[in-house]
């Protein structure tokens, strides 16, 4: 049987992280965070003092910093230049960096080839914003998550200590903008991935889908 290779799209807190997390560990396959990428990368261009406002300079050093990327579902982890950045790269500054620095077509590119390279022989889930379209046009499985705004800014607030909802619904409107509206491979559905809307379904059931969706196409 061919290895499997799953793709999950969509918007900022639709639960792609959880899911995809949740699917893998229950078929036992690998997990790829591409969004923990971008955000690794976000952090080392904070820490080098790039000018986020200069998309040449960020340009002229995408290819410098050295990912360490794990793809245990259980426990993944990431790292920049033998650094651990798990947390780090949760914080509200990488947060509000990170569409400026992934909007680079030279970071987009550095990244998508480490991606492929990643996913490899398979059997592996990958989620993100670009994964259907661009990264692995070839999975056998593509999923979009959708949940409304309000539910998305729901669960962020929740999970952010000192966070409202009122924030988390600004932050994730900035960046749903940002990310849909970026000239080189914007937040868009794959035309043959199934668009799963989370809203009024608890993770359990989001899971369950996933996981008859994937029953039914191998
Ligand atoms: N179906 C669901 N019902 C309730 N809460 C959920 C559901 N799915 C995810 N969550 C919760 O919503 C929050 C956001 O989920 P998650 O991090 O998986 O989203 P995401 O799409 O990966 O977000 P981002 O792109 O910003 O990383 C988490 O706190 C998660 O536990
Ligand atoms: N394949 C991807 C994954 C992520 N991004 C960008 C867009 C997000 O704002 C940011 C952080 O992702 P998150 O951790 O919130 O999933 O990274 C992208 O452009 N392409």
């Amino acid at each position: 049987m061919t290895a499997l290779v799953v793709a999950m799209d969509g918007p900022s807190g639709s639960g792609k992280s959880s899911a995809s997390r949740g699917v893998a560990r229950a078929l036992g396959l690998r997990y790829l965070d591409t969004g923990a990428m971008y955000r690794a990368i976000t952090w080392w261009v904070l820490r080098e003092g790039i000018d986020l406002t200069d998309p040449g300079m960020i340009a002229a050093r995408a290819e410098e910093p050295v990912l360490q990327v794990g793809t245990d579902p259980v426990a993944p982890t990431i790292g920049v230049d033998g650094v651990d950045v798990a947390g780090p790269i949760r914080s509200a500054e990488v947060t509000a960096a990170v569409s400026a620095v992934s909007a680079v077509p030279e970071v987009r590119r550095r990244l998508v080839a480490e991606q492929r390279e990643i996913i490899g022989a398979g059997d592996i889930v990958v989620e993100g914003r670009d994964i259907g379209t661009v990264v692995a046009p070839d999975a056998q499985l593509k999923v979009y998550l959708v949940a409304s705004a309000h539910a998305r800014a729901t669960r962020r607030a929740a999970e952010v200590a000192g966070s409202t909802l009122e924030a988390q619904r600004a932050d994730m409107a900035r960046r749903d903008h940002l990310d849909s509206t970026r000239v080189t491979d914007p937040l868009a559905m794959a035309s043959d991935a199934v668009e799963l809307d989370t809203t009024a379904l608890n993770l359990d059931e989001v899971i369950a889908e996933i996981l008859r969706l994937i029953k039914e196409r191998t």
